[in-house]
């Protein structure tokens, strides 16, 4: 196999003297695109071909890492959160060599969210995704607990001095970036749950679950080209190619499809075409203007917001390349239409409204729509314009990743509008649309030039 630098030549001698299996035309290259580091093939390669073959025992996790038994279980059971693997992590990568090669190879600079400068994530206004980016938590975490606590336990970490807030966001991105969710209590789970390196529910997860995977986090993803696939055996986790991979070609993981701004805030690039990109609206933004155009007091507003969280409503609602309105956006802006009457009902069946779109529904859709996209700071023609620099220097790399997130979801919202306004012609634009038809009519059936603005106009219509 041909390697292209002295540290992927060191990281392969590790990796098969742990018993690791790399098929002879699987490379590794430093830059990839503009990915960094990946894999390609150096032939040919047909589909259903063991790309490389991990041992269980060089994946690094809570369970590999010796931290955990050097600790008094009280503590080790103190910490929550990924803490404990980025934790083992620092200490495996400033106290031992078990893991040195591996390290070698991982990234220092990322591009995720969490690094992004105030002004830098100024660029994203508008979009949910500026709830998500969790720095602030980041770093109470380290300053509140992870100093003291390794200061405490000097004796097992070593100087404390050397775990810096840095390495402790670092150890942190390749987590959020390149970890995979490994069950550590059934080796044998079914493949099609376990084969996802993203998950939603990343902060609710077991931190015994989450691994990182030597050699399988080289691989780089691009929406719809994945061509291999993670396979989960007892002894082993198997790269398999899912399709013919041709001499030259990248070899493609999946991340399970996150939409580009879950793409910039884990792993910090974009997919300029993404099919599975989204927009999300937040039930803050039904109870603001629904609830309140529908009268009900802030004390109202918030009983009805807590009650469809109880009954299962989601407070987040996703609308995708379909440019379906979701059922739950549905529901909640109906259940804030709701006369006290009904929504009394709907309490005693613990059940909100169905999810049917009636012309009320659909004007406070189109309502709530119109107010998603004003939120953000440019329109989609000044962003489609500023999309077409080429000239980094001009358009640099952050700066570009976060217009294309925006005009993705603004693109998403627009056409949502549209399908709904096409459903219900009586909403938004088609009303004003057809009242300023008519007033045209009106305007030439008197003779005059008429225009929205002009004073001719008022007269006639008077
Ligand atoms: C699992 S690692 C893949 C290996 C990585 N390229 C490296 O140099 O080590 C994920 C990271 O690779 C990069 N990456 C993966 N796919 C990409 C893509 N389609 N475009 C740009 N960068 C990508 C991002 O930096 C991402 O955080």
């Amino acid at each position: 196999m041909a390697t292209s630098t002295p540290a992927e030549a060191t990281f392969l001698e590790w990796f098969k003297a742990a018993g690791g299996t790399v098929h002879p035309a699987v490379q590794l290259k430093e830059d990839c695109e503009g990915m960094g580091r990946g894999a390609i093939a150096g032939e040919d390669i047909e589909a259903d071909t063991l790309l490389f073959s991990i041992p269980r025992n060089i994946l690094l996790t809570t369970a590999t890492a010796s931290l955990q038994s050097l600790l008094p279980p009280d503590a080790w059971s103190s910490l929550g959160g990924w803490t404990p693997l980025i934790l083992s992590m620092m200490r495996e990568y400033l106290r031992t060599s078990t893991w040195t090669p591996y390290f070698a190879l991982l990234p220092t600079r990322f591009d995720a969210l969490m690094h992004w400068s105030p002004d830098e994530l100024d660029e994203l206004k508008g979009s949910n995704v500026l709830t998500k980016v969790g720095r602030d938590e980041a770093d109470e975490e380290y300053e509140d607990t992870v100093k003291a606590f390794v200061k405490e336990h000097e004796d097992v970490f070593g100087n404390a001095d050397e775990y810096t807030a840095e390495l402790f966001h670092r150890m942190g991105s390749l987590v959020l970036s390149r970890s995979f969710h490994v069950d550590s209590k059934d080796e044998n789970e079914d493949e099609e749950d376990s084969d996802d390196e993203d998950d939603e529910e990343e902060e609710r997860e077991d931190v015994a679950d989450v691994a990182m995977v030597p050699f399988a986090d080289i691989l780089n993803a691009k929406s719809g080209s994945d061509n291999a696939r993670l396979f989960y055996e007892p002894a082993t986790l198997n790269m398999m190619s899912t399709q013919r991979i041709p001499a030259g070609a990248q070899i493609f993981n999946t991340y399970a499809d996150p939409p580009n701004s879950d793409l910039l805030r884990r792993y910090g690039h974009v997919d300029e075409f993404n099919d599975a990109d989204l927009v999300e609206i937040g039930l803050e933004t039904v109870v603001d203007l629904v609830g309140a155009a529908a009268g009900l007091s802030e004390e109202e507003r918030e009983a009805r917001a807590e009650w469809l969280l109880e009954v299962g409503v989601d407070d987040t609602y996703a609308i995708e390349t379909d440019h379906k309105l979701p059922d739950e956006l549905i529901m909640a802006i109906r259940t804030f239409l709701l006369d006290e009457a009904d929504y009394a009902k709907a309490q005693k069946k613990e059940s909100p409204p169905k999810p049917k779109v009636d012309p009320a529904t659909a004007e406070w859709a189109r309502k709530i729509l119109d107010h998603r996209l004003s939120e953000y700071s440019t329109s989609i023609e000044d962003d489609e314009a500023a999309l077409k620099q080429v000239d980094s220097a001009v358009l640099p790399l952050r700066k570009r990743m976060a217009l294309i997130v925006r005009v993705g979801e603004k693109r998403i919202l627009r056409a949502a509008r549209d399908k709904l306004v096409a459903e219900f012609p009586a909403t938004g634009a088609a009303r004003a649309q057809k009242k300023e038809k008519k007033r045209a009519r009106e305007g030439e059936a008197a003779g005059g030039k008429a225009s929205s603005s002009s004073g001719k106009k008022t007269k006639v219509r008077q």
